[in-house]
Parts: C-alpha cells; sequence; structure tokens
C-alpha cells in the first residue's frame, strides 16, 4: 500500500543494461518535500536508479510509483508532465542553442507572452545566467552549464528534481549558488529533491536524509549530520 505522503516509491525493483543486472530487488521511499542524498561507490548504480525513476530503463520487476500513481510503465515524458524533472549528469545542454534557447526547451508552453513570464520568473533565481541569455550554451563554463541545466529543469516547475552528480569540476562558489537556489525552490515552491553525489559536503549542505546504495540494493539510512563526524566519514568514505 502506497500511502499519500509518499512522493515516490519504488519497491523490489530490478533494472540493468542487457542481460547485466545492476539494481537488485531495490526498494527506496522519498517523502512529499524531501530533500535525499543517495552516496554509493563508483559503479553501484546510482545513475541506473536514477534513470530508472524517470522511465529511461525499464523495470524488469517491481513498481515506481509516484504520488500514488503506478507510473512503472509510463514513458519519460509522461512522467516528466506528472512532476519529475532530471538533471543528468554531463548536463546536456544543447550547446549551439542560446541560454534562452536552452531555457525555452524546459517549457511546455506554445504562448509567447507566458514563455516570457517564466524565463522572467526563472532568471530570479539564477541571476548569473541573466547576463548570459544570448550566449550559446556551449561557450558557457561547465559551472554556468550546470546552472544552466538546473534552471532548464526548474523552469518547468516539477514536484522533485533528479539531480545527478551535479558538481563534478564545478568550481565551490557556483556549488553554494547550486545549494542556495534549490534551497530557495524548496522554501517557495515545495521542491523536492533526489540528489546522487559524491561529494560529501554538497550532500551535508542540502539532504536532510542519506541513503546508501551497495551492490544494486539501498543498504542503509543516515542523518546527513553523521557525516560531520570523522569516524562515520571514514567509514563511509570507502562508498565515495
Ligand atoms: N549504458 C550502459 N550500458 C552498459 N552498462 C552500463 C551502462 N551504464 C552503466 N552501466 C554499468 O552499470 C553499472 C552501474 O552504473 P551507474 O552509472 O548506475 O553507477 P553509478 O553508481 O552512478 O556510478 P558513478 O558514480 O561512477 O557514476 C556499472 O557497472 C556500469 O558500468
Amino acid at each position: 500500500m502506497v500511502g499519500p505522503h509518499k512522493l515516490i516509491s519504488v519497491q523490489n525493483t530490478e533494472t540493468g543494461y542487457g542481460s547485466i543486472k545492476v539494481l537488485n530487488r531495490l526498494s527506496l521511499d522519498v517523502q512529499e518535500g524531501e530533500f535525499l542524498g543517495i552516496l554509493g561507490h563508483n559503479g553501484m548504480g546510482k545513475s541506473t536508479l536514477i534513470r530508472l525513476i524517470m522511465g529511461y530503463l525499464p523495470a524488469w520487476s517491481g513498481s515506481v510509483h509516484f504520488r500514488g500513481k503506478d507510473i512503472t510503465r509510463l514513458s519519460i515524458h509522461e512522467r516528466a508532465l506528472l512532476g519529475l524533472g532530471y538533471v543528468p549528469q554531463g548536463r546536456q545542454i544543447f550547446p549551439d542553442l542560446t541560454v534562452e534557447e536552452n531555457l525555452l526547451m524546459g517549457l511546455q508552453c506554445n504562448i509567447k507572452s507566458k514563455c516570457k513570464t517564466d524565463v522572467d520568473k526563472i532568471l530570479d533565481y539564477f541571476p548569473r545566467l541573466s547576463r548570459l541569455l544570448d550566449r550559446n550554451g556551449g561557450v558557457l563554463s561547465g559551472g554556468e552549464q550546470q546552472l544552466l541545466a538546473l534552471a532548464r529543469c526548474l523552469i518547468g516547475d516539477p514536484a522533485v528534481v533528479l539531480l545527478d552528480e551535479p558538481t563534478e569540476g564545478i568550481q565551490p562558489n557556483i556549488l553554494d549558488e547550486i545549494v542556495d537556489t534549490l534551497l530557495r525552490f524548496k522554501k517557495e515552491r515545495s521542491l523536492s529533491l533526489v540528489l546522487v553525489e559524491q561529494n560529501l559536503d554538497f550532500i551535508l549542505d542540502l539532504s536532510e536524509r542519506v541513503v546508501t546504495l551497495e551492490s544494486g540494493r539501498i543498504t542503509g539510512a543516515m542523518d546527513p549530520k553523521r557525516l560531520q563526524d570523522p569516524s562515520v566519514v571514514q567509514e563511509y568514505v570507502g562508498l565515495c
């Protein structure tokens, strides 16, 4: 039974690539409004879990529910319309489109004036992008591209963002901006977050709960404040 307060519920799910199974009867619940961090060794299946929730990979068995609705067989597009947002590892912005055009790609919008209003609203959260609107996505720095990928996701006002390793190769000042922006979105728009990350400080800044993923299963949960304790870091550092 899936309770009404659960935003995402993954139950006993298996998936992988070809004949290789990566997730092994994995179960995970994300609560409405929660910021959840997922820690795990390289190659343990963190990105695979995010791709499964978003619909890029089919569930071989088990189920995925969103707000109590069974979405296991829904397409990526149908999941996005329900409120699932995804920022993939590597960002995948359109290099030959301008920043503004990239932002518009995040909207299901045919009314020009509404699109403009939505772009203006999102730029209030991403002031750094305001100065770059006419520039092509491909010439932005890595950090600016990460901000753009996040803004393109948030412009559609998703209920949850599935965020895959946003800190890779990004300067600390932009990481701080990403943290502040996500926390502001949480406060003002009731955003939820599922964050896959190896940067412990970033997980600590954003997550209310951290789970560990090993051998295709969720193996533990902890209060992220415990990551401030050096002995716990020592225990978990091997997971990063
Ligand atoms: N497209 C693919 N085809 C075949 N195997 C894949 C594919 N993508 C990932 N894998 C394999 O699936 C396993 C899980 O990969 P996944 O990317 O989910 O791990 P991860 O925990 O996100 O790791 P990392 O932190 O290195 O990104 C790995 O063994 C990986 O080699």
